[in-house]
């Protein structure tokens, strides 16, 4: 690890610590790091960083249970089962923090190119792309006006209605490597349709990253697709919509 990479680590854990401290005591802090108050005072304040080994452990263990807890408690549903998770999509900050979480715990390697569905995958798909200083792509389900060139997926769902997404030909090319990310996966028929968007591109999908799964059939039919990790920050059972 060069120093940048340390300092990157450090600032990452810094700012884990900052988003659990908004809602906790120092003592209470305390409790679900293991580290002592003293310490996490200053880091919280800034006056100190945490070394390599204690940035690692917050960033990788204990962020990642606290990110999917704080998840959780920031999605709702309403009576029918759907899903409101603006409280998280809404907030690139929070986004932010998953980025390098997801990163370190599925493993995936560095993409070229980040690749999501507009509209709600828009905010994580960015926070992604600028963790990994690669770019963003997404895909509509419109084309857009004054784009020549698209490559476009389309297929009839189970309720039997067609969905169609488009991307610009020019924002995806052959060789490169992507990583596909959505804020939700479901029935999965939209990462189905994003990793052949990825494969009609020729590009090397190195994962498939989604912060909510909504039981595993999404998952699954994922994974059925690539050989390259799949990961889910938080499963909700698959009563909900
Ligand atoms: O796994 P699936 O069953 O395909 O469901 C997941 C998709 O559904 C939502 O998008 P939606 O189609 O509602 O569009 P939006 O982001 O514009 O709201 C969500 O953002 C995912 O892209």
């Amino acid at each position: 690890m060069n120093r940048a990479e340390k300092a990157a680590l450090q600032l990452q854990a810094v700012a884990v610590l900052r988003m659990l401290k908004e809602t906790r005591t120092y003592d209470e802090l305390s409790e679900v790091t293991g580290l002592p108050a003293g310490d996490l005072n200053r880091y919280v304040n800034g006056h100190v960083l945490p070394g390599t080994d204690r940035a690692r452990e917050v960033v990788e263990g204990i962020g990642r249970d606290a990110l999917s807890t704080e998840l959780e408690a920031r999605v709702e549903f309403d009576d029918e089962g759907y899903v409101d998770n603006s409280g998280v999509v809404f907030d690139q900050s929070f986004l932010d923090l998953v980025a390098p979480i997801a990163a370190n715990a599925f493993g995936f390697e560095r993409p070229d190119v980040v690749l999501t569905a507009a509209t709600d995958g828009i905010t994580l798909g960015a926070a992604m792309a600028s963790y990994f200083d690669a770019r963003l792509a997404y895909a509509k389900k419109s084309k857009e006006t004054a784009v020549e060139e698209f490559i476009e997926s389309r297929q009839r769902l189970a309720s039997g209605i067609e969905l169609t997404y488009y991307l610009p030909a020019s924002a995806l090319t052959s060789g490169q490597r992507v990583l596909v990310v959505d804020d939700l996966i479901r029935s999965g028929e939209t990462q189905e349709l994003l990793l052949d968007i990825a494969l009609q591109a020729d590009a090397d999908v190195t994962g498939v990253f989604t912060l909510i799964a909504v039981g595993d059939e999404g998952t699954s039919r994922a994974e059925e697709i690539t050989d390259a990790p799949v990961g889910a920050l938080t499963t909700f059972e698959s009563s909900t919509r």
